[in-house]
């Protein structure tokens, strides 16, 4: 299977420079990638570039042999890509199994009013390449309310000109001064009360009703959700590939390699984190990030999926968040919960019957209330007949959530 991510935005909203961290964030974590520019107009890379679409056509040379002015150049050079996209995708299809970063022209009009990523989009799944696009915004320009609107607007017609999974980022969000934090932050969630009451301060009674419309169309699409990317912050940029890999479903083709009962999600999530799936402890780890995360933990055989909801953004991020919440384990209760955890691969191995399966959910139930786990606690009441979880059990977790209620 391969990946390609479409990073597309404004002119200077930071397309190259996403290229760039991206290609250096999977250089750390040793996954294959390549960066694809798309722009006739470009003029140097900090990086590699593996195809280059200036091999076929430049917007220099269509200025100097057509006798073309920067626009006309660069419409020029656009029909002509169209005309040629067949050798183009040719150079694409060399590479096998791996990740493309396409870093494409700023001006966006080029493809709302043209057909050229359309077409460009549609020759690359013929080549069997699963894609997405990664729509980029500048946080500068976000500072006021009507701004956010238009840009929002912006990314939503990308989204529905090209019908691919999208992604959207906020860029440049370390130049975004402390004062103007919170209000970037409620645009990032399309938190559209706030906007609304921001833009309806100067607008007229005919203006309010616009406004108001727009805000119900991100909000009922919910479609603009927007991921801050600061290219310095490693946090930031690896909660966003993943947000990324979750989107072109990454990895899940793969089969495992030295670890076969181990969950694909898993894997990629400790890659992810630098950690070699040659590592031993791997599954180990893995195990107990199963474990932790608590969708899995206590089913035999079951088919639930893995919560696929897009990691918190950065700045909503509590002590709670699953995929944090390992780290916060003592060392006794990492080791406790692999034991455990092991314990229930190898009953699945030998065949679990309805004995078992209640005698281990009793184990679990055990280690929330030995660790003070409400949200595990909570989790195993809910599913307690899906889990067979025994009545003994269940009334002690009860007591131990009613006990340990926040008010
Ligand atoms: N401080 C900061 N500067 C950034 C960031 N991303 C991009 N820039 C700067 O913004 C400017 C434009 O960035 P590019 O990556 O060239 O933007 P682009 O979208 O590829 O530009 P075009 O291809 O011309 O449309 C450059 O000066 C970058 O150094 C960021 O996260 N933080």
């Amino acid at each position: 299977m391969r990946y390609a991510q479409l990073v597309v935005g404004p002119a200077g909203s930071g397309k190259s420079t996403y290229c760039s961290t991206i290609y250096s964030h999977c250089q750390n974590i040793k996954r294959p990638c390549h960066v694809v520019n798309l722009d006739p107009a470009a003029e140097h890379f900090d990086y590699d570039v593996a195809v280059d679409v200036r091999e076929l056509i430049s917007v220099d040379d269509a200025a100097e042999y057509m006798n073309l002015g920067p626009n006309g150049a660069l419409i020029f050079c656009m029909e002509y890509i169209l005309k040629n996209l067949e050798d183009f995708g040719e150079k694409l299809g060399d590479f096998e199994d791996d990740y493309l970063l396409i870093d494409c022209p700023g001006q966006i009009e080029l493809y709302t009013h043209m057909p050229l990523m359309t077409r460009l989009t549609n020759h690359l799944q013929t080549l069997g390449f699963r894609l997405v696009v990664v729509y980029l915004l500048d946080s500068q320009f976000m500072c006021d309310p009507a701004k956010f609107f238009s840009g929002a607007i912006a990314a939503l017609s990308a989204m529905l000109q090209l019908e691919l999974p999208h992604v959207n980022v906020m860029s440049k969000m370390d130049l975004v001064p402390k004062e103007v934090r919170p209000l970037i932050e409620s645009y990032m969630n399309a938190d559209t009360h706030v906007l609304l009451d921001e833009l309806n301060r100067t607008a007229d009674d005919k203006r309010r009703r616009l406004n108001l419309r727009l805000a119900e169309l991100i909000e009922e699409f919910g479609l603009l959700q927007f991921y801050p990317l600061d290219k310095d912050d490693e946090e930031m940029i690896t909660d966003l590939v993943l947000h990324v890999d979750m989107c072109l479903q990454y990895g899940e083709h793969e089969e495992p390699r030295d670890v076969d009962r181990m969950d694909m999600a898993d894997m990629h999530w400790w890659r992810e984190r630098g950690v070699s799936d040659e590592d031993e402890d791997v599954e180990l780890l893995s195990a107990a990030r199963v474990l932790t995360q608590r969708r899995t933990w206590f089913g035999f055989g079951q088919t639930q999926e893995y919560d696929t909801s897009p990691p918190k953004p950065w700045y909503q991020r509590h002590a709670r968040d699953d995929t944090d919440e390992f780290d916060r384990f003592s060392t006794e209760e990492r080791k406790e919960r692999i034991a455990l955890r092991r314990e229930m691969m190898d009953l699945q191995e030998d065949g679990a019957d309805s004995t078992n399966l209640e005698a281990y959910a009793a184990k679990v139930a055990d280690l929330c209330i030995k660790y003070n786990d409400r949200l595990g606690a909570a989790a195993l009441v809910d599913n307690s007949d899906f889990v067979q979880l025994p009545e003994v059990n269940k009334a002690a977790l009860e007591e131990f959530l009613e006990k340990t209620k926040f008010d």
